[in-house]
């Protein structure tokens, strides 16, 4: 689906200006520059080690940019940290809920941590939403992997962001799961007109969910543009071909200039 640029003066759910990130001789992110709209989903995409999840902590202020701008909703993130952060949420398979507390505790804690207001009501939204009634007095570390991503999302919801940043969301969940939890993303996203950055790996999924694709590679960013048109643009059949071609030959799209 193709949804329309931003009209009115409001500033991009996210701006990234010539970011950058080095470690020692490693050029991890070279300098990158992207936008996520609002009502839009973009797919961040690139083999391993490409540099998205550098990129992701950069956005979340867990790492410090070798150099570069961030502006979450227009504002600063390095000038105005705690402002823009109360602004984005996230959720990713690598970062769990604390293992030894329920699920409701958990996502009472972070309601507080983001300052939500109605913060009980709004628990027993997501615990509705997200399936998670039976499981809300479990602890969160005997949950299964699916059932955990269920409650990181939740979490990542709590605050009801206008930037979602979500590493490989459903990269631990049987195909029924998965095919829910990107519709239950989808409908979010649009309910609450919010961008949504997301990384994955299931190319399948990124044509279905993303409106827009970021093709990452050696910590730039080679190609960009709808993932329905841009395989045919580039003499491909498929987003997994054109994947699979760049991440070969990331020399042909410019990776070494
Ligand atoms: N703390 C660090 N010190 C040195 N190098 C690092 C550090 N963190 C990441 N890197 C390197 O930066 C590069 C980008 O890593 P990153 O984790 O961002 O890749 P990725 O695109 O998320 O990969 P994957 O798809 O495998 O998760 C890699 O070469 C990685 O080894």
């Amino acid at each position: 689906m193709n949804r329309p640029a931003e009209t009115d003066a409001r500033p991009p759910a996210l701006a990234v200006h010539a970011l950058r990130k080095q470690y020692g001789d490693l050029v991890a992110v070279a300098g990158i520059g992207l936008e996520v709209r609002h009502d839009e989903i973009v797919g961040l995409l690139g083999p391993n080690g490409a540099g998205k999840t550098t990129t992701i902590n950069m956005l979340l202020g867990i790492l410090e940019p070798s150099d570069g701008r961030i502006q979450i909703e227009g504002i600063d993130l390095l000038a105005r940290r705690r402002e823009a952060l109360s602004l984005t949420n996230f959720a990713a398979i690598y970062a769990p809920m604390p293992g030894n507390m329920t699920v409701y505790e958990n996502l009472k804690i972070f309601g507080m941590l983001y300052g939500v207001r109605g913060l009980g009501a709004r628990i027993e939204t997501l615990l509705d939403e997200f399936d998670l009634m039976p499981y809300r007095n479990r602890k969160c570390g005997v949950l299964s992997s699916g059932e955990q991503t269920r409650v990181a999302l939740a979490k990542a919801m709590l605050n009801e962001p206008p930037l979602l940043l979500l590493d490989e969301p459903t990269a631990s969940l049987d195909p029924a799961s998965a095919h829910d939890i990107r519709a239950r993303l989808r409908a979010y996203a649009g309910r609450r007109h919010c961008g949504v950055l997301w990384t994955s790996h299931n190319m399948s999924e990124v044509a279905e969910v993303c409106d827009r694709v970021l093709f990452l590679s050696r910590g730039r960013i080679l190609l960009e543009g709808d993932p329905r048109a841009l395989p045919r643009a580039h003499g491909r059949e498929t987003l997994e071909d054109l994947f699979i071609h760049i991440a070969r030959e990331p020399l042909a799209y410019g990776a070494g200039s």
